[in-house]
């Protein structure tokens, strides 16, 4: 099915006049909470996220310019539960060409909490270069009395010009902390505190907004690199999360396959589980499809170990959507179920 097209709003703005004694940091921005507008102060609910532009989220931040020259686009600018394909391969797109530049030190992306994990964990399966990559939101929007977002901004586009964050993947930051994309999970519907890698912890912390970092730079192992940019792709496959709980209903899994799933993820009951039918369902679409069938929790975190039969893959420790994301991206540049199943085998931590 065509995923449906979204308004494309490539704006880009020079606000600085520039200096040469510092680095050049593009700033993406996609709407959510940090450029979201309440009607007062206090209000931290119910208010519309993605409302105000990006030119007012630098403006909110003249610090930036003492830190960096800054370049803003506009991308989008929605509550991150409508970013979709188009703005990821959008955002692949624009951020790989911008870090090719010699010119280029690093990107910033504004982005609503709620997906920002699967947009992070995206640009880190698919973007090659060194230069630090750093997703930023906010959990109060930008009219709130004591708004987190410029500070958050602030911190973002720091760590973006530090060399010591360089071949660190893309990064994630909110609230003083510094995290890989590979592993952070939103914990909180609502507190400040709220993007957490529990069981891998945060890679590091801003003291006065410098970033200290507890690890030298390294990758997750087995970590897959997708190269997306050159195949100018205007979609992403259809990959289907099915839910696990008591009684779940097996039929929803032939259901995925019919409307066009190319691989399901299931977001197991503990490491993987799911009931003996719905199993049993899967089987056989699997016979009948051959599509991945990958295994995930839906407590989150913890890991799900290899599978003890040759047709489910399990997905170690990617919680389902980011499990979703990667079977996005395997199939977008053509690998088979064998070859998926591969990849997964190599996040199996040993
Ligand atoms: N804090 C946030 O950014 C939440 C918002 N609903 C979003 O994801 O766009």
């Amino acid at each position: 099915a065509a995923l449906p097209t979204f308004p494309q709003l490539e704006v880009r703005q020079s606000v600085a006049s520039v200096n040469a004694s510092l680095g050049n940091v593009t700033i993406f921005a996609t709407g959510g909470t940090i450029a979201g507008s309440a009607g007062s102060g206090v209000q931290t609910t119910g208010y519309t996220a993605g409302a105000v532009a990006i030119q007012t989220l630098i403006d909110a931040v003249p610090e930036l310019l003492n830190i960096s020259n800054i370049n803003g686009i506009q991308v989008a600018n929605v509550d991150s539960g409508n970013i979709n394909a188009t703005v990821l391969l959008e955002l692949n797109r624009q951020i790989t060409a911008e870090l090719a530049k010699n010119t280029s030190t690093g990107a910033v992306i504004t982005h609503g909490t709620d997906t920002l994990e699967e947009t992070a964990f995206f640009l880190d399966l698919t973007i090659e270069s060194k230069k630090p990559v750093v997703v930023v939101g906010a959990m109060r929007p930008s009219t709130a009395t004591s708004a987190d977002g410029p500070l958050n901004l602030y911190q973002a586009v720091t760590l973006a010009v530090t060399p010591e964050a360089e071949s660190r993947g893309t990064m994630v930051t909110l609230n003083d902390r510094i995290d890989s994309a590979f592993y952070v999970v939103k914990n909180n519907a609502n507190s400040l505190d709220t993007f957490k890698a529990i069981e891998q912890g945060h890679l590091g912390f801003f003291l006065d907004s410098i970033p200290q970092f507890y690890y030298s730079a390294a990758t997750p192992a087995g970590k897959p690199f997708f190269d997306l940019a050159p195949l100018n792709l205007t979609s992403l496959p259809h990959v289907d999360v099915l839910y696990g709980h008591q009684d779940s209903n097996p039929e929803l899994i032939r259901a995925a396959a019919e409307s066009g799933a190319e691989a399901i993820v299931f977001a197991g009951t503990g490491a993987g589980g799911w009931t003996t039918k719905g199993r049993q369902v899967a089987q056989a679409v699997y016979n009948e499809t051959g599509i991945p069938m990958v295994f995930s929790t839906r407590t989150m975190n913890g890991f799900v170990s290899p599978q003890s039969n040759d047709w489910a893959i399990s997905s170690g420790n990617l919680d389902p959507q980011k499990a979703r994301i990667l079977l996005q991206c395997a199939l977008a540049v053509g690998y088979n179920t064998t070859e998926i199943a591969d990849i997964f085998d190599a996040l199996q931590v040993s």
